[in-house]
């Protein structure tokens, strides 16, 4: 079977490979009646080894389109879309679950994905439930609170709460525990950091950046920040208008960048003025560094809306 369980984690899944995908959707006040949101595009995710692989592009450049197809969410107009060599869209039963429960999507905005009249739990007991990861009750709440730690969040603090009780940061790294709870092969992210303060983001793609070590996950991140994509590493893909331009090592592309749509997108990130440097260095000590930091502290952050 592909992918891994709870216990052992993702190991080595299939590949998920898009050949010649192409996306149209009905435009009113256009010349043809139809835009094109992805054109002829191929490329292939795979964990062998895990990796990070950055989709980066501008608004509208058809990224999250991408991404529904990648989840089998979005029917492609023609193209394939393959896990482990099958169409996805012709699996049989079995073979769709196991792509359901190895390929998983974060998404920017989690509070969509909860429902604001149950309690924060449920979006873990279900996955527990639906994917058959615990037999008991006992076993469902080690397995709930262990996750909940592996993202830095203190259970006592999240179980039983709504999730308009919690911040953003805290209710991203809720989906983070599902995914941890699922070790699936695959994380599709599109754009999970961009709601998030810049201190809550990194400690985000720093349990991604984790999941991939410890569990051999792959990540396809989806953004429009290059100082992201940047942190990340591994490889990026630069998407402009329905086409990826430019792809390769992170390093390499932000470096010499070839496609002058990728030179345009580095040049657009605000260089530092070198002759505005802060004078003052803040040194604070492990105490102070706990407080001002809500990923250790575990404090709701009252910053993120
Ligand atoms: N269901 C749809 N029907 C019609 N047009 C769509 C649909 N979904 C996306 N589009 C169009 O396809 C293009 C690509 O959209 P997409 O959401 O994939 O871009 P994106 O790169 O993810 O943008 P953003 O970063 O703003 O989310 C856009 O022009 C969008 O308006």
């Amino acid at each position: 079977m592909a992918g891994g369980t709870a216990e052992s984690g993702a190991m080595t899944g299939p590949a998920i490979e898009l050949r010649d995908v192409e996306q149209r959707f009905h435009a009113r006040g256009t010349e043809t009646g139809f835009l094109t949101a992805v054109h002829k595009t191929s490329f292939t995710l795979s964990t062998d080894p895990p990796r990070i692989v950055s989709l980066v592009g501008q608004s509208g450049s058809g990224k999250s389109t991408l991404a529904r197809i990648v989840l089998g969410l979005q029917r492609p107009t023609s193209g394939t879309v393959t896990y482990g060599g099958k169409d996805i869209f012709r699996l049989s039963r079995a073979e769709y679950d196991d792509f359901r429960r190895n390929v998983q999507p974060v998404f920017q905005d989690p509070y969509a994905i909860f429902n604001p009249v149950y309690r924060v739990d449920r979006v873990l007991k279900t996955a527990i439930r639906k994917f058959g990861l615990a037999s008991s009750k006992a076993q469902a709440e080690e397995l709930m609170e262990e996750s909940l730690r592996a993202v830095r969040l203190d259970p006592g603090q999240v179980l039983g709460r709504y999730p308009h009780q919690l911040s953003g940061g805290q209710r991203q790294r809720i989906m983070l525990a599902r995914v941890h709870m699922l070790r699936p092969s695959y994380v599709i992210a599109d754009e999970p950091v961009s709601m998030l303060d810049a201190q809550v983001r990194k400690a985000f793609l720093d349990i991604l950046l984790d999941f991939q070590r410890s569990y051999g996950m792959t990540t396809l991140f989806i953004t429009h920040d290059l100082s992201t994509v940047y942190y990340l590493g591994g490889e990026v893909m630069v998407i402009t208008r329905g086409r990826i331009v430019e792809k390769g090592p992170v390093a390499e592309v932000m470096h010499q960048p070839k496609h002058p749509y990728t030179k345009l997108l580095l040049a657009s990130v605000p260089q530092p003025d070198p002759d505005q440097r802060w004078t003052d260095r803040i040194d604070l000590d492990q105490a102070e560094r706990e407080e001002a930091d809500p990923m250790v502290s575990g404090e709701p952050d009252a910053r993120v809306p």
